[in-house]
């Protein structure tokens, strides 16, 4: 319980005293600037160097950073993806102009953000806090220059429809061999991020990439990956609900000390507790990371002394509906890769597990007085008070499963956000209705979410449902696009839902730009509602698996012979008939020119009537073309 879990290994970027020193100091203002800044020397002589100061100052702590270390950045180089090109298909199919040249503008932009390590961060990684990848990645912008788990997957769906599919490998594999190295992909692609996750969306990444490539190799190769990161969330985080007498997923990162990135924050926010309640309280404040919303009123007590505080952090005792629905998501499409690529055993385990995850949404997550799905408190035994844009995302969790789509609850929820004000703001859907100055919570507005919603809804069987889809997808247009025209063409991390574009703000951080999934939710929304033909995305991936083309040409060789045959069998019909015929005919006439009921000549019939007898059509037609020269 008292055991002290680091944020990770590395002691100059995860714990010790010259990071407390410079983070607590302030020698920067932005707490992930340090630790993004990479060695000169290994730790060790930069650590040995520190110990050897006189005299610890803000001035003494820059010279020394600035003697020992590099810019943040300088570890990555510009990348511009090979695989990219100046007109997707897709572009040139989006009817509005202005839109069309915007979503040409965003593609650019893939350019901006490509990223590959430096050398030397295979070489000396204990020098750098990036992680070593294969592969380049396109980062999300701003200070996030390294990849984000859970902002990859908007990023994939912008560049799959840009048709870049070698990049999108790139990026998923390199998630993948993260799950090899810790069980699970990080937060992001620093070592920082070690000891915690972000909302599992690797799956939902192979899945759209075999729906835009139909490259069922890459789905194999990518199987165990996923495999094994859906055990970890099974195992490392989840919990028994005595509400349902069942088991359900929550957020929970072991760490227990402050995050790196976010060290003077942590500790300030750590030092209105007592020193007793500390650990648990930064494992709460990792473990709201992790989910991706951090920081929100979501994962703040209501009650007591704290209430409403960062300090009363309890992010692991929330059972969270997106996590859930993400994870509902995982079974189904774990249910279909395994179908797809031949693993039906294993298939059936995910169909079960979806069952589960299905029961858990409607006994527990359903608050059937209130119309809405929500999070549930394991401290409390009950849901929660506040009403946040993530109760939408198990619709679009059953539009993956139609035959459980529930257009009644459908409707409750819809009328449930029409009448608390959720629906009908000019700068899009909000994350709730808490004015808290954090940034996952009102007025801010952010991309993924306006996503959940769209998404769930547009393809229900419901026309109010799939209205209120098509208006939160011209709000958030049409604000997106104020935004990029008003700001000297900037895309947001997030903004403001109470003034069409207006960028949003809040948290413990400054607004960012760039911005990887507002970038690739735009394309996404675009390709839905204002292209003419909706492109069917082909790939000339050099990685598509040529059983592909086999798999191809078996039924069109049946297709082939099942017609020969037909026509083999047709033509013997008739030709058939026509020498019964004309048999019929020459009988009667031996017939009548011998007056007996018998043919006269067995050397012309003899064989024929063994002939006759034969089912091979090929001889029978030979036969007859012999027969009718007779
Ligand atoms: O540095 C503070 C926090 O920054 C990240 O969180 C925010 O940006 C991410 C990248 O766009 C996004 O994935 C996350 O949802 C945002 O809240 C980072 O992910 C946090 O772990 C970090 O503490």
């Amino acid at each position: 319980q008292n055991e002290t879990i680091q944020a990770c290994d590395n002691p100059v970027y995860c714990y010790g005293e010259l990071l407390d020193d410079i983070q607590t100091m302030e020698v920067f203002q932005d707490s992930k600037r340090f630790v993004d800044m990479p060695m000169r020397a290994d730790p060790d002589t930069v650590l040995s160097a520190y110990n050897n100061l006189a005299n610890i100052t803000v001035d003494t702590l820059t010279q020394f950073v600035q003697e020992w270390f590099d810019l943040p950045g300088s570890d990555l180089m510009p990348w511009e993806p090979p695989d990219w090109t100046e007109s997707p298909k897709f572009i040139d199919s989006i009817s509005n102009e202005q839109y069309k040249e915007w979503a040409s503008s965003l593609n650019g932009l893939w350019k901006t953000f490509g990223k590959k390590l430096n050398q030397s961060v295979y070489q000396h990684s204990s020098r750098h806090s990036l992680l070593a990848v294969n592969n380049p990645f396109i980062a999300p912008g701003g200070r996030f220059i390294e990849f984000y788990y859970w902002d990859s997957y908007w990023i994939i769906k912008g560049l799959l429809l840009c048709e870049m599919f070698n990049t999108t490998q790139g990026m998923i594999r390199n998630m993948g061999s993260l799950i090899e190295r810790y069980g699970f992909v990080p937060n992001g692609g620093r070592v920082y991020y070690t000891k915690r996750s972000q909302p599992p969306l690797l799956t939902w990444m192979v899945y759209s990439y075999y729906e835009a490539t139909n490259d069922t190799g890459f789905v194999k190769e990518m199987l165990p990956m996923l495999d094994k990161e859906y055990q970890f969330w099974m195992t490392n985080r989840s919990v028994y609900v005595p509400g349902c007498d069942c088991t359900a997923n929550r957020y929970a990162s072991t760490a227990n000390v402050p995050r790196p990135e976010s060290y003077r924050e942590d500790i300030e926010t750590a030092s209105e507790v007592s020193e007793e309640l500390q650990p648990e309280l930064y494992s709460n404040i990792m473990s709201a990371a992790e989910s991706g919303w951090d920081f929100s009123s979501r994962w703040l007590s209501t009650s007591g002394p704290m209430a409403g505080q960062l300090s009363s952090m309890r992010a692991k005792s929330i059972i969270p509906v997106d996590l859930n629905a993400i994870l509902g998501a995982n079974e189904i499409l774990l249910y279909k890769l395994h179908r797809i690529t031949g693993f039906d055993d294993f298939a059936e385990d995910y169909a079960s597990a979806w069952t589960r995850r299905h029961s858990l949404f409607e006994n527990l997550l359903w608050a059937e007085t209130e119309g809405l799905y929500k999070d549930w408190s394991l401290e409390e035994g009950s849901h929660l008070n506040a009403v946040y844009a993530s109760s939408l995302t198990p619709f679009y969790t059953y539009s993956l499963d139609k035959s459980l789509f529930n257009n009644t609850k459908g409707r409750l929820t819809l009328g449930r956000l029409k009448s608390l004000g959720f629906l009908g703001y000019p700068g899009g859907l909000p994350t709730s209705q808490n004015s808290t100055g954090q940034q996952w919570d009102f007025p801010n507005a952010w991309a993924p979410l306006q996503w959940f919603l769209v998404k769930g809804w547009e393809g229900a069987d419901d026309q109010e449902l799939n209205k209120a889809a098509r208006n939160l997808t011209e709000t958030w247009l049409r604000s997106n696009y104020q935004a990029w025209i008003q700001y000297n063409h900037s895309m947001f991390e997030k903004y403001n839902c109470t003034a069409s574009g207006q960028p949003g703000g809040g948290g413990e951080y400054s607004l960012q730009s760039g911005f990887g999934w507002t970038n690739g939710v735009v394309l996404d929304l675009l390709s839905s509602y204002y292209t003419t033909n909706p492109p069917t995305v082909t790939t000339s991936s050099p990685s598509r698996s040529p059983y592909l083309w086999f798999i191809a040409l078996v039924p069109i060789s049946l297709f082939l012979l099942v017609t020969l045959l037909c026509i083999c069998w047709c033509h013997y019909l008739y030709r058939n008939g026509k020498r019964r015929y004309w048999d019929r005919v020459r009988h009667e006439q031996l017939l009548h020119s011998s007056g007996s009921s018998e043919p006269q000549s067995p050397m012309v019939f003899s064989n024929q009537d063994a002939i006759d007898d034969n089912e091979d059509g090929g001889a029978i037609i030979n036969n007859v073309y012999r027969r009718s020269d007779v």
